[in-house]
Protein backbone atom coordinates (compact mmCIF):
# COMPACT_ATOMS: atom_id res chain seq x y z
CA UNK A 1 0.00 0.00 0.00
CA UNK A 2 0.98 3.53 -0.82
CA UNK A 3 1.58 5.70 2.13
CA UNK A 4 -1.43 8.43 2.71
CA UNK A 5 -0.38 11.88 0.92
CA UNK A 6 0.78 13.94 3.89
CA UNK A 7 0.55 17.78 3.45
CA UNK A 8 3.72 18.91 4.98
CA UNK A 9 5.10 22.68 5.73
CA UNK A 10 8.14 24.00 6.21
CA UNK A 11 9.61 24.31 9.01
CA UNK A 12 8.23 26.87 11.77
CA UNK A 13 4.86 27.71 9.25
CA UNK A 14 1.65 27.18 11.10
CA UNK A 15 -2.07 27.27 10.15
CA UNK A 16 -4.47 29.90 12.73
CA UNK A 17 -7.97 27.65 12.95
CA UNK A 18 -10.94 29.82 13.68
CA UNK A 19 -10.68 29.24 17.78
CA UNK A 20 -6.90 31.34 17.53
CA UNK A 21 -7.94 33.11 14.93
CA UNK A 22 -10.82 34.99 16.95
CA UNK A 23 -9.07 35.00 20.19
CA UNK A 24 -6.58 36.59 18.62
CA UNK A 25 -8.18 39.28 16.39
CA UNK A 26 -10.25 39.94 19.45
CA UNK A 27 -7.23 40.56 22.20
CA UNK A 28 -5.57 42.42 18.92
CA UNK A 29 -8.06 45.12 18.46
CA UNK A 30 -7.69 45.88 22.21
CA UNK A 31 -4.37 46.33 22.46
CA UNK A 32 -4.57 48.39 19.07
CA UNK A 33 -7.18 50.47 20.50
CA UNK A 34 -4.99 51.09 23.93
CA UNK A 35 -2.21 52.26 21.49
CA UNK A 36 -4.35 54.38 19.51
CA UNK A 37 -5.38 55.99 22.71
CA UNK A 38 -2.04 56.67 23.66
CA UNK A 39 -1.77 58.19 20.23
CA UNK A 40 0.36 56.05 18.29
CA UNK A 41 -0.51 56.05 14.59
CA UNK A 42 -0.30 52.47 12.89
CA UNK A 43 0.96 52.09 9.49
CA UNK A 44 2.15 48.99 7.66
CA UNK A 45 5.39 48.42 5.78
CA UNK A 46 6.30 45.15 2.65
CA UNK A 47 6.69 42.14 3.79
CA UNK A 48 9.87 41.88 1.56
CA UNK A 49 12.87 44.43 1.83
CA UNK A 50 16.35 44.45 0.88
CA UNK A 51 18.90 42.29 2.85
CA UNK A 52 21.33 45.19 2.85
CA UNK A 53 19.66 47.70 4.31
CA UNK A 54 16.70 46.35 6.40
CA UNK A 55 18.05 42.87 6.38
CA UNK A 56 20.98 43.92 8.02
CA UNK A 57 19.73 46.53 10.00
CA UNK A 58 17.53 44.12 11.89
CA UNK A 59 20.03 42.59 13.81
CA UNK A 60 18.57 39.21 13.16
CA UNK A 61 21.64 36.16 12.98
CA UNK A 62 22.24 35.70 9.10
CA UNK A 63 20.98 32.22 9.13
CA UNK A 64 17.10 32.99 10.35
CA UNK A 65 16.48 35.24 7.60
CA UNK A 66 14.60 33.78 4.80
CA UNK A 67 16.03 35.39 1.69
CA UNK A 68 15.15 35.66 -1.77
CA UNK A 69 16.10 37.05 -5.26
CA UNK A 70 14.51 39.49 -7.11
CA UNK A 71 14.54 39.95 -11.10
CA UNK A 72 17.84 42.20 -10.60
CA UNK A 73 19.31 39.37 -8.74
CA UNK A 74 19.14 41.69 -5.96
CA UNK A 75 18.93 39.98 -2.68
CA UNK A 76 15.53 40.30 -0.57
CA UNK A 77 14.34 39.07 3.19
CA UNK A 78 10.93 38.63 4.51
CA UNK A 79 10.71 41.31 7.45
CA UNK A 80 12.34 39.48 10.46
CA UNK A 81 10.84 42.70 12.73
CA UNK A 82 9.25 45.67 11.93
CA UNK A 83 12.24 47.90 14.17
CA UNK A 84 14.36 48.00 10.96
CA UNK A 85 11.62 49.09 8.62
CA UNK A 86 10.23 51.68 10.37
CA UNK A 87 13.37 53.41 11.25
CA UNK A 88 13.66 52.83 7.27
CA UNK A 89 10.09 54.97 6.74
CA UNK A 90 11.06 57.16 9.09
CA UNK A 91 14.32 58.29 7.22
CA UNK A 92 12.76 58.81 4.18
CA UNK A 93 8.93 58.74 3.37
CA UNK A 94 8.44 60.17 6.63
CA UNK A 95 11.98 62.41 6.93
CA UNK A 96 10.35 66.23 6.70
CA UNK A 97 7.42 64.68 10.10
CA UNK A 98 9.47 66.44 13.21
CA UNK A 99 10.31 64.02 15.74
CA UNK A 100 9.47 63.08 18.17
CA UNK A 101 7.71 60.49 16.25
CA UNK A 102 5.39 57.79 17.79
CA UNK A 103 4.05 55.40 15.28
CA UNK A 104 2.72 51.57 15.76
CA UNK A 105 2.28 48.39 13.70
CA UNK A 106 0.46 44.61 13.75
CA UNK A 107 2.56 42.71 11.40
CA UNK A 108 3.91 39.10 10.79
CA UNK A 109 7.14 38.57 10.65
CA UNK A 110 9.93 35.68 9.53
CA UNK A 111 12.43 33.72 11.33
CA UNK A 112 13.64 30.96 9.86
CA UNK A 113 13.85 28.14 12.47
CA UNK A 114 15.21 24.66 12.44
CA UNK A 115 12.32 21.68 12.65
CA UNK A 116 13.63 20.32 16.31
CA UNK A 117 12.81 23.24 17.73
CA UNK A 118 9.62 23.16 17.06
CA UNK A 119 9.49 27.12 17.43
CA UNK A 120 7.26 29.06 14.88
CA UNK A 121 9.06 30.65 12.10
CA UNK A 122 6.12 33.01 11.41
CA UNK A 123 4.67 35.44 14.20
CA UNK A 124 2.71 38.24 14.52
CA UNK A 125 4.12 41.07 16.67
CA UNK A 126 1.76 44.13 17.40
CA UNK A 127 4.40 47.13 18.39
CA UNK A 128 5.37 50.81 19.03
CA UNK A 129 8.13 52.68 18.57
CA UNK A 130 8.82 56.71 19.81
CA UNK A 131 11.57 57.71 17.34
CA UNK A 132 13.01 61.05 18.20
CA UNK A 133 12.44 60.91 21.88
CA UNK A 134 15.97 60.19 23.96
CA UNK A 135 14.36 61.29 27.91
CA UNK A 136 13.78 59.13 30.45
CA UNK A 137 9.68 59.88 30.03
CA UNK A 138 10.12 58.46 26.68
CA UNK A 139 11.44 55.42 28.48
CA UNK A 140 8.58 55.57 31.16
CA UNK A 141 6.16 56.14 28.55
CA UNK A 142 7.17 52.97 26.51
CA UNK A 143 6.91 50.87 29.56
CA UNK A 144 3.83 51.71 31.01
CA UNK A 145 2.12 51.19 27.86
CA UNK A 146 3.49 47.61 27.53
CA UNK A 147 2.31 46.88 31.09
CA UNK A 148 -1.09 48.69 30.49
CA UNK A 149 -1.31 46.69 27.05
CA UNK A 150 -0.52 43.16 28.59
CA UNK A 151 -3.39 44.21 31.48
CA UNK A 152 -5.85 45.17 28.56
CA UNK A 153 -5.21 41.83 26.95
CA UNK A 154 -6.82 39.55 30.09
CA UNK A 155 -3.78 38.53 31.56
CA UNK A 156 -3.78 39.57 35.40
CA UNK A 157 -0.23 37.20 36.35
CA UNK A 158 2.96 39.05 34.46
CA UNK A 159 6.15 40.80 35.50
CA UNK A 160 8.32 42.72 33.41
CA UNK A 161 12.07 42.48 33.59
CA UNK A 162 14.29 45.88 32.66
CA UNK A 163 18.02 45.37 32.30
CA UNK A 164 20.79 47.89 30.64
CA UNK A 165 22.89 47.09 28.21
CA UNK A 166 24.70 49.83 28.76
CA UNK A 167 25.65 48.91 32.57
CA UNK A 168 26.81 44.86 31.26
CA UNK A 169 28.79 45.49 28.31
CA UNK A 170 30.73 48.52 30.26
CA UNK A 171 31.06 45.83 33.38
CA UNK A 172 32.23 42.80 31.10
CA UNK A 173 34.61 45.35 28.84
CA UNK A 174 36.03 46.78 31.71
CA UNK A 175 36.73 43.34 33.37
CA UNK A 176 37.68 41.51 29.99
CA UNK A 177 38.73 43.97 27.98
CA UNK A 178 39.27 41.77 24.84
CA UNK A 179 35.79 41.52 22.50
CA UNK A 180 35.86 37.65 22.08
CA UNK A 181 35.75 37.35 25.43
CA UNK A 182 32.91 39.52 26.19
CA UNK A 183 30.65 38.69 22.94
CA UNK A 184 30.77 34.39 24.41
CA UNK A 185 29.67 35.80 27.83
CA UNK A 186 27.40 37.85 26.59
CA UNK A 187 25.93 34.98 24.15
CA UNK A 188 25.60 32.88 27.23
CA UNK A 189 23.13 35.66 29.05
CA UNK A 190 21.55 36.20 25.30
CA UNK A 191 20.61 32.31 25.57
CA UNK A 192 19.96 32.35 28.79
CA UNK A 193 22.35 29.66 30.14
CA UNK A 194 23.52 30.84 33.50
CA UNK A 195 25.12 27.64 34.45
CA UNK A 196 26.83 28.05 30.82
CA UNK A 197 28.18 31.86 31.85
CA UNK A 198 29.12 30.46 35.38
CA UNK A 199 31.35 27.96 34.41
CA UNK A 200 32.88 30.40 31.84
CA UNK A 201 33.81 32.71 34.24
CA UNK A 202 35.37 30.28 36.51
CA UNK A 203 37.49 29.17 33.53
CA UNK A 204 38.58 32.60 32.54
CA UNK A 205 42.48 34.11 33.90
CA UNK A 206 41.24 36.52 36.43
CA UNK A 207 41.50 37.85 40.38
CA UNK A 208 39.24 36.34 42.01
CA UNK A 209 37.84 39.73 42.96
CA UNK A 210 36.63 40.12 38.68
CA UNK A 211 35.62 36.64 38.96
CA UNK A 212 33.49 37.42 41.88
CA UNK A 213 32.26 40.18 40.42
CA UNK A 214 31.05 38.48 36.86
CA UNK A 215 29.60 35.59 39.06
CA UNK A 216 27.63 38.17 41.40
CA UNK A 217 25.79 40.08 37.84
CA UNK A 218 23.85 36.62 37.91
CA UNK A 219 22.27 37.52 41.19
CA UNK A 220 21.28 41.00 40.23
CA UNK A 221 17.57 40.09 39.77
CA UNK A 222 14.62 41.28 41.89
CA UNK A 223 12.74 44.67 43.05
CA UNK A 224 14.63 48.27 43.31
CA UNK A 225 16.95 46.85 45.87
CA UNK A 226 19.17 45.43 43.01
CA UNK A 227 19.97 49.08 41.83
CA UNK A 228 21.98 49.44 45.00
CA UNK A 229 23.54 45.48 44.58
CA UNK A 230 24.75 46.63 41.26
CA UNK A 231 26.33 49.61 42.63
CA UNK A 232 28.57 47.48 44.54
CA UNK A 233 30.04 46.11 41.48
CA UNK A 234 31.64 49.54 41.16
CA UNK A 235 30.75 50.24 37.44
CA UNK A 236 33.03 52.77 35.59
CA UNK A 237 30.95 56.35 34.64
CA UNK A 238 29.32 54.89 31.88
CA UNK A 239 28.01 52.04 34.08
CA UNK A 240 26.69 54.29 37.07
CA UNK A 241 24.97 56.47 34.52
CA UNK A 242 23.22 53.56 33.57
CA UNK A 243 21.94 52.66 36.78
CA UNK A 244 20.84 56.25 37.80
CA UNK A 245 18.88 56.03 34.54
CA UNK A 246 17.30 53.12 35.85
CA UNK A 247 16.64 54.66 39.42
CA UNK A 248 15.41 57.33 38.10
CA UNK A 249 12.96 55.45 35.19
CA UNK A 250 11.44 53.67 38.44
CA UNK A 251 10.32 56.61 40.11
CA UNK A 252 8.91 57.74 36.94
CA UNK A 253 7.03 54.20 36.72
CA UNK A 254 5.86 55.00 40.02
CA UNK A 255 3.90 58.23 38.55
CA UNK A 256 2.37 55.73 35.85
CA UNK A 257 1.18 53.53 38.17
CA UNK A 258 3.26 51.27 36.19
CA UNK A 259 5.86 50.02 38.30
CA UNK A 260 4.38 46.77 40.51
CA UNK A 261 5.04 44.30 37.54
CA UNK A 262 8.60 45.88 37.45
CA UNK A 263 11.50 43.41 38.49
CA UNK A 264 15.32 43.99 37.27
CA UNK A 265 17.00 42.14 35.72
CA UNK A 266 20.40 42.16 34.73
CA UNK A 267 21.39 39.47 32.41
CA UNK A 268 19.05 40.48 30.44
CA UNK A 269 20.82 40.63 26.93
CA UNK A 270 18.76 40.63 23.70
CA UNK A 271 19.82 38.71 20.50
CA UNK A 272 19.07 42.16 18.67
CA UNK A 273 22.20 43.85 18.71
CA UNK A 274 20.72 47.40 17.98
CA UNK A 275 20.04 47.64 21.45
CA UNK A 276 21.92 50.47 23.38
CA UNK A 277 20.30 51.20 27.10
CA UNK A 278 17.55 49.77 28.76
CA UNK A 279 15.95 46.16 27.38
CA UNK A 280 12.74 44.74 28.78
CA UNK A 281 10.22 41.70 28.34
CA UNK A 282 7.40 41.06 29.56
CA UNK A 283 6.72 37.24 31.33
CA UNK A 284 2.88 35.41 32.16
CA UNK A 285 2.95 33.07 34.40
CA UNK A 286 3.34 29.82 32.82
CA UNK A 287 4.66 30.45 29.47
CA UNK A 288 8.72 30.16 29.03
CA UNK A 289 9.17 32.82 26.76
CA UNK A 290 8.57 36.73 26.73
CA UNK A 291 5.18 37.52 25.53
CA UNK A 292 6.58 41.18 25.09
CA UNK A 293 10.28 42.48 24.31
CA UNK A 294 11.39 45.97 23.85
CA UNK A 295 14.65 48.66 24.40
CA UNK A 296 16.15 51.77 23.60
CA UNK A 297 17.93 51.92 20.27
CA UNK A 298 20.02 55.03 20.03
CA UNK A 299 22.13 54.16 17.10
CA UNK A 300 19.78 52.77 14.33
CA UNK A 301 18.63 55.41 12.88
CA UNK A 302 22.01 56.68 11.67
CA UNK A 303 22.53 53.80 9.59
CA UNK A 304 19.08 55.41 7.53
CA UNK A 305 21.01 58.62 7.98
CA UNK A 306 18.18 60.73 10.67
CA UNK A 307 20.21 60.21 13.57
CA UNK A 308 17.67 59.67 16.63
CA UNK A 309 17.12 58.47 19.59
CA UNK A 310 14.54 55.74 19.97
CA UNK A 311 12.67 53.25 21.94
CA UNK A 312 9.89 50.97 21.33
CA UNK A 313 8.10 47.23 21.87
CA UNK A 314 6.60 44.51 20.35
CA UNK A 315 4.05 42.26 21.87
CA UNK A 316 4.30 38.62 20.83
CA UNK A 317 0.64 37.74 19.91
CA UNK A 318 1.13 34.18 19.79
CA UNK A 319 2.46 33.46 22.99
CA UNK A 320 0.70 36.02 24.60
CA UNK A 321 -2.87 34.56 23.32
CA UNK A 322 -1.24 31.32 24.81
CA UNK A 323 -0.53 32.95 28.20
CA UNK A 324 -4.59 33.99 28.39
CA UNK A 325 -6.28 31.69 30.63
CA UNK A 326 -9.65 30.05 28.65
CA UNK A 327 -12.15 32.01 31.05
CA UNK A 328 -11.81 34.44 27.79
CA UNK A 329 -13.79 32.22 25.74
CA UNK A 330 -15.91 32.98 22.66
CA UNK A 331 -19.31 32.69 22.64
CA UNK A 332 -20.02 30.42 19.66
CA UNK A 333 -22.81 31.01 17.02
CA UNK A 334 -26.28 29.90 17.06
CA UNK A 335 -27.78 28.08 14.18
CA UNK A 336 -30.84 27.57 12.19
CA UNK A 337 -31.49 24.36 10.22
CA UNK A 338 -33.90 24.66 7.98
CA UNK A 339 -35.90 22.96 4.92
CA UNK A 340 -36.42 24.94 2.37
CA UNK A 341 -40.33 25.75 2.45
CA UNK A 342 -39.18 27.64 5.54
CA UNK A 343 -36.11 29.09 4.23
CA UNK A 344 -37.43 33.04 3.98
CA UNK A 345 -38.44 32.33 7.37
CA UNK A 346 -35.44 31.45 8.42
CA UNK A 347 -33.79 34.03 6.77
CA UNK A 348 -36.09 36.93 8.29
CA UNK A 349 -35.12 35.59 11.76
CA UNK A 350 -31.04 34.96 10.98
CA UNK A 351 -31.29 38.62 9.63
CA UNK A 352 -33.08 40.31 12.49
CA UNK A 353 -30.39 38.15 14.78
CA UNK A 354 -27.40 39.49 13.23
CA UNK A 355 -28.09 42.86 12.88
CA UNK A 356 -28.28 42.39 17.11
CA UNK A 357 -24.56 41.06 16.67
CA UNK A 358 -25.58 37.41 17.40
CA UNK A 359 -23.66 35.21 14.77
CA UNK A 360 -26.06 32.71 12.91
CA UNK A 361 -25.10 30.06 10.97
CA UNK A 362 -28.10 29.21 8.40
CA UNK A 363 -27.81 25.46 7.25
CA UNK A 364 -30.21 23.55 4.95
CA UNK A 365 -30.90 20.04 6.62
CA UNK A 366 -30.51 18.41 3.46
CA UNK A 367 -26.92 19.25 3.64
CA UNK A 368 -26.08 17.98 6.52
CA UNK A 369 -25.19 13.76 6.96
CA UNK A 370 -24.60 13.83 11.09
CA UNK A 371 -26.88 16.41 12.60
CA UNK A 372 -26.38 15.40 16.29
CA UNK A 373 -21.99 15.83 15.40
CA UNK A 374 -23.31 19.23 13.62
CA UNK A 375 -25.41 20.67 16.17
CA UNK A 376 -22.64 20.30 18.79
CA UNK A 377 -20.42 23.25 17.27
CA UNK A 378 -23.40 25.67 18.27
CA UNK A 379 -24.90 27.22 21.48
CA UNK A 380 -27.96 26.91 20.35
CA UNK A 381 -29.72 25.54 17.37
CA UNK A 382 -33.45 26.00 16.18
CA UNK A 383 -35.48 24.46 13.81
CA UNK A 384 -37.54 25.77 11.30
CA UNK A 385 -38.49 22.20 9.40
CA UNK A 386 -41.75 21.27 7.69
CA UNK A 387 -44.46 23.23 7.11
CA UNK A 388 -45.72 23.56 10.68
CA UNK A 389 -44.68 26.42 12.68
CA UNK A 390 -42.07 24.70 14.44
CA UNK A 391 -40.30 26.82 16.72
CA UNK A 392 -41.66 29.84 18.69
CA UNK A 393 -38.22 32.34 17.81
CA UNK A 394 -39.58 35.44 19.53
N1 LIG B 1 11.82 44.59 17.20
C1 LIG B 1 12.02 44.01 18.51
C2 LIG B 1 11.08 44.61 19.53
C3 LIG B 1 11.25 46.09 19.59
C4 LIG B 1 10.46 47.06 19.12
N2 LIG B 1 11.07 48.23 19.37
C5 LIG B 1 12.20 48.01 19.99
N3 LIG B 1 12.33 46.70 20.13
C6 LIG B 1 11.82 42.49 18.42
O1 LIG B 1 11.35 42.01 17.43
O2 LIG B 1 12.14 41.80 19.37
Amino acid sequence: MSKPFVFEKPAGMRDTLPAFYQKNEKIKSAIKNEMESWGYQFIQTPTLEYHDTVGEASAILDQQLFKLLDMEGKTLVLRPDMTAPIARVVSSSMKNVAYPIRLAYSSPVFRAQQREGGRPAEFEQVGIELIGDGTASAEAEALALMTEVIKKSGISSFTVAVGHIGFVQELLAEILGNDNRTGELLRYLNEKNYVGYASHVKELPLSSIDTQRLLKLLNLRGGADVLEEAAKLSPNVKGQRALTELKTLYTLLEDYDAAQNIVFDFTLFSHMSYYTGIVFEGYAAGIGAPISSGGRYDELLSRFDRHAPAIGFAIRMDYLIEALDNKNEFLRPQCILFTPERRKEALQWAKEKREKGIKIVMQDLSGVTNVDDFSKRFDEVHYLIGSQQGEDFS
